[in-house]
């Protein structure tokens, strides 16, 4: 398991991340976010359907989006240029997220979402984005959770701290074993997490054994100076058989 780190430019730059600058926060460019880049995506051609216009892409700077925020946005971006890095698009029907090949015979429902991306309003619930680095088996978001996932007053609820963790994680199992579940999560909170601020949920995929697929993840503070959680996981990938009648069972 990792351990708690110093300053998360320092972790950062250990693990070939860019850092922020101390003091970074709060600033914010007068002509507001960036334009919105469109790197690669990792997955199929759902995905790439949805970049042409038939989903709205949710990770992409809007207006709610700290300097802190859209400073690492920016950071990660100039990484995703050497291709080890890939922005992961983000859509509010999880089949979007699917390539073709895995998607089985799943009818797409106009009466679901993906629970993150459940609340409307900008900068409310999950602001969020996540970077793929396939070569390393790791996945790292950038979230800032909004008002609506109030937990303690002023700080996140726990499950929605579960839920930027899950779905971390769960992006760096798919990325390496395709159809998979969450069969077991734990989480240690070790510091709350303010709303409104940036964390860096950082998870790596550990060990694969058969049909298991074994992820650590950090979350941490921006300017690295703080441990929120840290968790471990184990994701199953689906026997073929089984997921089919999971699937004919929920349609
Ligand atoms: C790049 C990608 C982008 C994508 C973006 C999308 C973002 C969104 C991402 C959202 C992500 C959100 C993700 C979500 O929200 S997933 C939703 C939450 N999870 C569930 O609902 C899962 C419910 N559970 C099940 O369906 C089954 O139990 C599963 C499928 C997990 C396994 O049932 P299955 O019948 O297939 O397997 P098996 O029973 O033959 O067991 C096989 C092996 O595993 C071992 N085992 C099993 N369970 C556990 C356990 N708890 N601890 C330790 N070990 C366990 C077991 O001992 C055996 O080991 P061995 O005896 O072989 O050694």
């Amino acid at each position: 398991m990792w351990r708690r780190c110093g300053a998360l430019g320092r972790a950062l730059a250990l693990r070939g991340l860019p850092g922020l600058a101390p003091g970074a926060a709060g600033r914010r460019t007068a002509s507001g976010p960036s334009p919105p880049a469109r790197p690669g995506l990792p997955c199929g051609t759902a995905a790439a359907g949805s970049q042409l216009g038939q989903s709205k892409d949710y990770a992409l700077p809007n207006a709610s989006w700290s300097q802190d925020m859209l400073d690492l946005y920016n950071r990660f971006l100039d990484m995703t240029k050497d291709g080890l890095w890939k922005r992961i698009p983000s859509y509010n029907n999880i089949l979007d997220h699917i390539p073709e090949s895995m998607k089985l015979t799943y009818e797409k429902r106009k009466d679901t979402r993906l629970f993150l991306r459940s609340i409307d309003a900008e900068g409310a619930g999950f602001e969020y984005v996540m970077f793929l680095n396939t070569s390393e088996k790791r996945v790292v978001c950038l979230f800032q959770p909004g008002s609506y996932l109030e937990g303690h007053p002023g700080f996140a609820h726990g499950g929605s701290i579960a839920t930027i963790i899950d779905s971390t994680i769960g992006s760096c199992a798919i990325s390496v074993a395709g159809k998979v579940m969450t069969a077991n999560l734990s989480i240690d909170y070790v510091n709350p997490v303010p709303l409104g601020s940036v964390v860096l949920v950082d998870s790596k995929a550990d060990k694969v054994e058969g049909r298991k697929v074994f992820l650590s993840c950090k979350m941490q503070s921006v300017d690295g100076n703080t441990l929120h959680a840290e968790a471990t996981a184990l994701f199953i990938q689906l026997d073929a058989t089984k997921a089919q009648k999971q699937q004919a069972s929920c349609q």
